[in-house]
């Protein structure tokens, strides 16, 4: 009987399940979107409950549409949106409250609160390796036991467990309130403020700080090994659970970035480039995040660099969504090749401030050098054009703090399906842009890291081998041009910060 390797993606606007074959082949995929909530300017939330059910729902998907009987599942391997955090009443299993997402700003003040405490941003850098920033997971836990009615004092007397949104699967899909594993893995632990990057181990310093009792951190593991078994019901039962990441270092370990000095480029809902750098972790001075890649069982933890971008496909969600000038997302390609330019037109999306490698809250969307001459073409080109110079501020920093001149960038993700993007995103970087047969490397990854703990694989050489070139993209762009354009770019930056104060919401 054929044997597969199952794998969850939790991601910002979707789930899916994807089943995978010994080839490392799709098999068979089930997805669901789920609700975005937007109670507020700056405020983005999603159900968690939703988020399980829909889980459920898309693992039930996969098996029926690849006629695949749950027995013949090898293992399950998780992979998520990072940051996003749940917490919950352990004894009814019910979230207290939405689920905080990465991209939230509510936290804004908790942040500086801290940071005066001493050492502005850099205050908690040296041991987690992250900025103080409303992106992080300590934070929204900390709004939360702030703001919901009678939420600390559960916490403080045991009752309430928080978790990034892998931990809240695993907890559901191993009992939940019968008995449910809390845990997490080290690259989600990574994203919360409060993991010592060097002992792998909660910093009761920093949970103190940011008020967070310890009993309601999970468990901090490997990404690739069996942590239990599925038991809810109807969801994959007795099938092991063997791998998580988060959904960034899942599409490292699915592009095969296995060596020092590997990197990709993952283009969703936002932008994230992770940088293997070894054993060894680098800290950033040019505001990337130092952050855990992987670590396999019981082997030493790999390391990674990366920058993150928090708005490159969501702005293209936004011209669809809030401005109708397209139907779909690749739409915005079609009314692109319209023009030849972007009209001088530059689109910042900092929607959610300015993540790498600026780190400033303050900062708010802007669009700048409109004239009557510009129309919907080249405002579709600036919003394609804003994702790849946000690339490159964000390669800029990687080569500079790692001292590794990138000679070409692996890329994954829903965006790389942009033609018209990838090849100005080569030329903006000038270094080739390479995309993989198998474009899915998020799931991948958490299938690769699922299907080693139970030996379904046997190495990372065995992985290796399946990696395999799709398309390339070479740059075609003049060096005259490519440096005119980026100081335009870095110009229109400056035109974005400064912009939230206290009369701004
Ligand atoms: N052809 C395209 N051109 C530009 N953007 C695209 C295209 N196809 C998808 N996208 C964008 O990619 C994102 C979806 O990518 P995906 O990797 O599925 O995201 P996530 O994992 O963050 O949910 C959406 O934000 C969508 O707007
Ligand atoms: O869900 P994605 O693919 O947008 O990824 C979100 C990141 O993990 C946020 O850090």
């Amino acid at each position: 009987m054929p044997q597969y390797v199952a794998a969850v993606d939790q991601g910002t606007t979707s789930t899916r399940c994807m089943i995978f074959d010994h080839d490392g082949a799709v098999v068979s995929v089930g997805q669901k979107e789920h609700e975005q909530i937007f109670p507020r300017a700056g405020w983005v939330e999603h159900d968690a409950t939703e988020i399980w059910a829909n889980t459920r729902e898309v693992v039930g998907q996969a098996l029926a549409r690849g006629n695949v009987g749950a027995s013949s599942i090898v293992a399950l391997g998780i992979t998520n949106q990072r940051e996003t955090t749940v917490v919950w009443d352990k004894h009814t299993g019910r979230p207290v409250y939405n689920a905080i997402v990465w991209q939230d700003t509510r936290t804004a003040a908790i942040v500086d609160q801290l940071g005066a405490l001493g050492g502005g941003a850099d205050r908690y850098k040296d041991k987690v390796g992250l900025p103080l920033a409303t992106y992080f997971a300590g934070p929204k836990v900390r709004w939360i036991l702030d703001n919901v009615e009678g939420a600390r004092e559960k916490a403080e007397s045991g009752d309430l467990l928080m978790g990034t949104i892998d931990s809240w699967l695993i907890w559901n899909m191993t009992g939940g309130t019968d008995g449910g594993l809390h845990l997490t893995d080290v690259s989600n632990a990574s994203r919360t403020m409060l993991m010592d990057y060097r002992t792998l181990a909660w910093d009761a310093g920093i949970a103190e700080e940011m008020g967070i009792p310890m009993s309601m951190l999970p468990e901090i593991r490997s990404n690739s090994e069996v942590y239990g078994t599925g038991r809810a019901a109807g969801f994959l039962a007795g099938v092991p659970i063997a791998g998580s990441l988060g959904d960034q270092q899942a599409a490292t370990f699915g592009q095969v970035c296995f060596t020092k000095g590997m990197a990709k480029n993952t283009y969703g809902t936002g932008n994230f480039m992770l940088l293997n750098t070894g054993e060894e972790a680098v800290p950033s001075k040019n505001g990337l995040l130092t952050t855990l890649c992987y670590q396999l069982g019981d082997a030493k933890p790999v390391y990674a660099l990366e920058g993150s971008i928090a708005v490159t496909g969501s702005l293209v969600q936004w011209v669809r969504d809030n401005l109708g000038m397209i139907t779909n997302a690749p739409e915005i390609e079609d009314l692109a090749r319209t023009v030849d330019d972007n009209g001088g037109a530059y689109f910042v999306p900092a929607f959610s401030g300015l993540f790498a490698p600026h780190w400033r809250s303050d900062a708010r969307g802007a669009v700048v050098g409109l004239t009557r001459y510009v129309n919907k073409g080249h405002l579709a080109r600036a919003v394609l054009e804003a994702t790849a110079y946000q690339t490159r501020e964000v390669l800029d920093a990687m080569n500079a703090d790692s001292g590794v001149d990138l000679t070409e960038l692996r890329v994954d993700g829903g965006m790389v399906g942009n033609e018209l993007l990838m090849q100005f995103q080569a030329d903006v970087l000038d270094v080739p842009v390479i995309r993989p047969r198998i474009a899915e490397t998020t799931a991948l990854g958490a299938a690769y890291a699922a299907g080693l703990a139970v030996g379904f694989w046997s190495d990372l050489e065995e992985l290796t081998a399946k990696w395999a070139e799709d398309k390339r993209w070479e740059p075609e762009m003049s060096t005259e041009e490519r440096e005119r354009s980026y100081r335009n770019w870095q110009k229109a930056v400056t035109k974005s910060l400064d912009w939230v104060d206290e009369d701004v919401i």
